[in-house]
């Protein structure tokens, strides 16, 4: 196991019904003036925008609203302005991983004079000045961005998506899940392959066969996951569903299940290609690339990774070869049976004309190899962007 430092301040208040008796001091421990961020409206249509202004009476409250899915740049310049103008103490965002990814980074911004693009571009630029807490209403479990320190803004001028880090996770996150309850059956889909997609990056890890806490957590989450998602698509009310996504999704990625590890991601800056070039939504991206890249990884050096996850989250029994090669096949099948598109074609991506671009720029730009167990090369992403073709 690595040596590891880790620290997560989130004050995480979980379950139901908790706005009206705790939102207003949640928020009014770090002042009085608030920015209220949301997306295209779905929190009004639920009711939940009334529920959170009524929790915010007396407080001197700023919105901002239409954040995007995959949210752009042009959000986040628009908040710095807000929070700069009104001189705001904290921003509470109301929303699914776009809006609360985009109110940190604006957060960061109120003490930034330049674009905030600079600060998306180079992260350690948000180090050097002072952050704004975020207090966050989560409405959809997927990314787990209600208890990091990350945030994934895109910029359509330079075709580019990246992640970008800050010093803060945010200070307050509420997770209701009967917030879920509307979520639609394709972000339910896409958000548990989200989950499932952090939980995948991390376990394939050079140094992470020794690390039994880490693979614990991570079968664990796994688990949850496969075992939860069918039912929150069948049931969409269903209260421990929804329970055990929201939670598996903070988990995830919250730093924990990385612990001990060196770790770096490959699918995650692909598909951040893909969305940065057709906008598509995260997690089906992420399901279209993920039994690939599972092709790609498998050699004898991976197998028993491979095996480990076939017995132990697929119940899979018989010798190692077997485990291992039936592990790609069940991880297919899931992902299919969660009634999203399968393949590039299915969410309109019709032809390669921009896979040597986004290839070189998976690795270049989103460092898709820096400490990758299998590293891949521009060749090896194009590759496995045509194999996403059928
Ligand atoms: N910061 C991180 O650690 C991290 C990790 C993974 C992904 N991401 C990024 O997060 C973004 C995706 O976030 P997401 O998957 O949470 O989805 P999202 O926030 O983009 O929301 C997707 C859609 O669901 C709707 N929605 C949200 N809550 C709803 C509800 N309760 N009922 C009905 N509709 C609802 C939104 O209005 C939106 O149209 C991507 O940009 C992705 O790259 C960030």
């Amino acid at each position: 196991m690595e040596n590891f430092t880790f620290k997560n301040t989130t004050d995480i208040r979980f379950g139901k019904d908790r706005l009206e008796t705790e939102l207003q001091a949640a928020i009014a421990q770090f002042g009085q003036k608030v920015l209220v961020t949301y997306g295209g409206g779905s929190i009004k249509k639920s009711g939940l925008y009334e529920r959170v202004m009524k929790a915010l009476a007396g407080l001197d409250v700023t919105e901002l609203s239409g954040i995007e899915p995959n949210p752009k740049i042009a959000s986040v310049r628009e908040g710095q302005k807000l929070v700069k103008d009104n001189d705001i103490d904290v921003i509470l965002a109301v929303g699914g991983g776009s809006v609360i990814d985009a109110s940190k980074v604006i957060a960061s911004a109120k003490f930034y004079d330049g674009d905030p693009w600079d600060l998306v571009l180079d992260s350690k630029k948000r180090f050097a000045i002072d952050q704004l807490p975020v207090v966050d209403i989560l409405t959809l479990a997927a990314t787990g961005t209600e208890m990091n320190t990350g945030s994934v803004i895109s910029n359509p001028e330079t075709k580019q998506k990246l992640g970008t880090g800050g010093p803060n996770t945010p200070a307050v996150s509420f997770l209701d899940p009967s917030l879920t309850f509307s979520v639609s059956k394709w972000q339910t889909a896409a958000g548990s392959i989200d989950i499932f997609s952090h939980l995948t990056e991390q376990y394939f890890d050079q140094k992470g066969y020794e690390n039994d806490v880490r693979n614990g957590l991570i079968e664990g989450i796994m688990r949850t996951v496969i075992k939860w998602a069918p039912v929150a698509l069948r049931e969409p009310d269903n209260y421990d569903a929804r329970a055990n996504l929201m939670w598996a999704s903070t988990m995830a990625l919250n730093g924990l299940p990385r612990t001990g590890n060196v770790n770096s991601w490959s699918v995650h800056p692909i598909e951040h290609e893909l969305s940065a070039y057709y906008d598509i939504t995260h997690g089906v991206g992420l399901g279209i690339l993920t039994p690939h890249w599972l092709d790609f990884i498998y050699s004898e050096e991976t197998k028993p990774y491979f095996v480990s996850l076939g017995r132990n989250v697929w119940d899979l029994t018989g010798d190692d070869d077997a485990v291992a090669t039936q592990t790609i096949v069940k991880t297919r099948e899931w992902l299919a049976s969660l009634d999203v598109p399968t393949t590039l074609p299915g969410v309109g991506i019709e032809t390669d004309q921009d896979f040597d671009a986004m290839a070189k720029s998976a690795v270049q730009v989103n460092h898709l190899d820096q400490n990758a167990f299998v590293k891949m090369t521009a060749a090896d992403v194009r590759n496995l962007l045509e194999a996403s073709m059928k």
